[in-house]
């Protein structure tokens, strides 16, 4: 590895550290005699704190928090990722202590539901209505919960749920329009767990990982009143022209508004308070640090990134082009379409105009992009965004250093080991150099396979599960 794709890995990496659960739990919550202190709230204890939680943060956020809690914490279950527990077998201090009262079930390999996690929610659903009146029940949530808390609604099977929701992914559907979809479908989800609880104080922790932080979408909002109109989830199938494999019995439910618990909306929820610990703005923070450390000279240019891998690729490549001709009115037209069509929070164009073209400079780009998979190939959006971005690159006769990263925060980029990859200015023409032609990969969406190959894998992000998750990151670096 040299110089410069090290560069991109310490400042992803250090985007990685700052949304580390356990930290941003310390930071959120602590007891004072007998309250317990969420942000500036109080809440008294008057009986005893039980916690929930599923997602793929929730190992961390759980362990700190019953180190806060200490005997206050009557017993818990969490929900957390398949395998996490061996992953972290080295780092004593996440890892519960022999005597934890939380119970940690692992589920949900590559993000999709599946019996232990069905196991799991049940426990979960039966714990909140055990537990008596005057307790306080704290819910942690974060991204990769929905897979974690899957309870289809009766009589659908899990595996007609999962698929569904497979083919949507697999059809582009965007986060938003997947949790729709579950909410719909779904036992807990769309507000249900809180309803659950109202016999109870509820107080839900949660780490974003949906663009712009929408409460009622990350993890599907089991604590957030539901707003969706109940024709929602039948007209984002009918969008993905995936009406045709919907089962009988799913389709009934679809249609259905009067199940009674469909929309939630009509509740205040006032037993429930909801608190977003940490979220992708404060990764691109920590992401900024270090690159300003290793002197380069950086700016985001948006968090709420959410086109679809193709354009976003030639997005970049355009964007670095205009920086490197320095087509200042270009740019500025870029960035004006862009910011009225696509992210609102994109950065202004002087802020990279104003610096010095001499030195290197590093942009900062996250969110989580959408890909459809035609292919029978095996990636994620992070690999092929790199590839993709390395054949804009290509097109460009450039002769400044251009490295691009994008890798998942969570470690996992897709059905695949690795957290996402690196691409450059000359990936291509070196991958040709040797008989790999990267675009019959991309037409196969095997952008795993392509950087398997491609210099034995050494352009792969390999992190394992981080323990965190707040979407991607995309890291530019342009030296001279
Ligand atoms: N062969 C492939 N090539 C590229 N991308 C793929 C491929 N197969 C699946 N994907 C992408 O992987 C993503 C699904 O993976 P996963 O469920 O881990 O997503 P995630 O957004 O990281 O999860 P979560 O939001 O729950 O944390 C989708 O964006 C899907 O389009
Ligand atoms: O679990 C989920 O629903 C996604 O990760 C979004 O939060």
């Amino acid at each position: 590895m040299n110089t410069n794709s090290q560069h991109l890995s310490q400042i992803f990496m250090q985007g990685v550290a700052a949304v580390r659960p356990e930290i941003l739990l310390a930071n959120t919550v602590r007891i004072e005699n007998d309250n317990l202190i969420v942000n500036n709230n109080t809440f008294h204890i008057k009986k005893h704190c039980y916690v929930v939680g599923f997602g793929k943060a929730v190992l961390g956020m759980a362990v700190q928090l019953e180190k806060i809690l200490g005997s206050a914490l009557s017993c818990g279950i969490a929900t957390v990722p398949q395998d996490i527990l061996r992953t972290f077998a080295t780092l004593p201090e996440l890892l519960p202590p022999p005597n934890t009262r939380i119970t940690f079930i692992e589920g949900a390999k590559d993000n999709l539901p599946d019996l232990n996690a069905l196991n799991g929610a049940v426990k979960i659903r039966d714990l909140i209505t055990n537990v008596d009146e005057g307790n306080i029940l704290i819910v942690l949530i974060s991204g990769g919960g929905s897979a974690l808390l899957p309870i289809p609604k009766q009589p659908i099977t899990l595996e007609e749920k999962t698929a569904l929701i497979k083919s949507l992914s697999k059809a582009g559907a965007t986060i938003v329009e997947l949790n729709t979809v579950r909410k719909k479908l779904s036992e807990l989800k769309g507000g249900r767990l809180a309803l659950l609880a109202k016999h109870l104080t509820v107080i839900t922790l949660i780490l974003s990982d949906v663009i712009d932080d929408p409460l009622d979408y990350i993890a599907s909002g089991p604590t957030v009143p539901n707003s969706d109109e109940p024709d929602a989830a039948l007209n984002i199938i009918s969008k993905y022209h995936l009406l045709d494999i919907v089962p009988d019995i799913v389709h009934k439910i679809l249609i259905s508004d009067t199940d009674g618990s469909a929309n939630t909306n009509g509740s205040q929820f006032d037993w429930v308070y909801n608190v977003v610990i940490g979220n992708n703005k404060m990764a691109c923070e920590g992401a900024v640090e270090q690159a300003k450390k290793l002197g380069y000279q950086t700016v985001v240019l948006t968090r709420l990134i959410s086109a679809d891998v193709g354009y976003l690729s030639e997005w970049y490549g355009r964007l670095v082009r205009l920086i490197i001709t320095c087509s200042q009115l270009e740019l500025q037209e870029l960035f004006q379409q862009t910011r009225s069509n696509l992210w609102y929070d994109l950065v202004n164009a002087d802020e990279i105009l104003n610096f010095d073209m001499e030195k290197p400079i590093c942009l900062i780009g996250a969110g989580e992009p959408t890909l459809v998979v035609r292919g029978k190939g095996r990636g994620g959006r992070n690999q092929e965004l790199a590839l993709r971005v390395s054949l804009e690159l290509d097109k460009m006769n450039i002769t400044k250093k251009v490295m691009f990263l994008s890798a998942g925060t969570d470690g996992i980029d897709g059905p695949t080991d690795v957290a996402g990859a690196i691409g450059d200015w000359r990936l291509v023409s070196d991958a040709r150099s040797v008989g790999i032609e990267p675009i019959e990969f991309i037409s196969n969406n095997d952008s795993y396979g392509f950087y398997t190959i491609f210099k034995d894998g050494e352009y792969f992000v390999k992190t394992g599960h981080t323990g965190t998750n707040v979407m991607d990151l995309h890291i530019i670096t342009i030296v001279p």
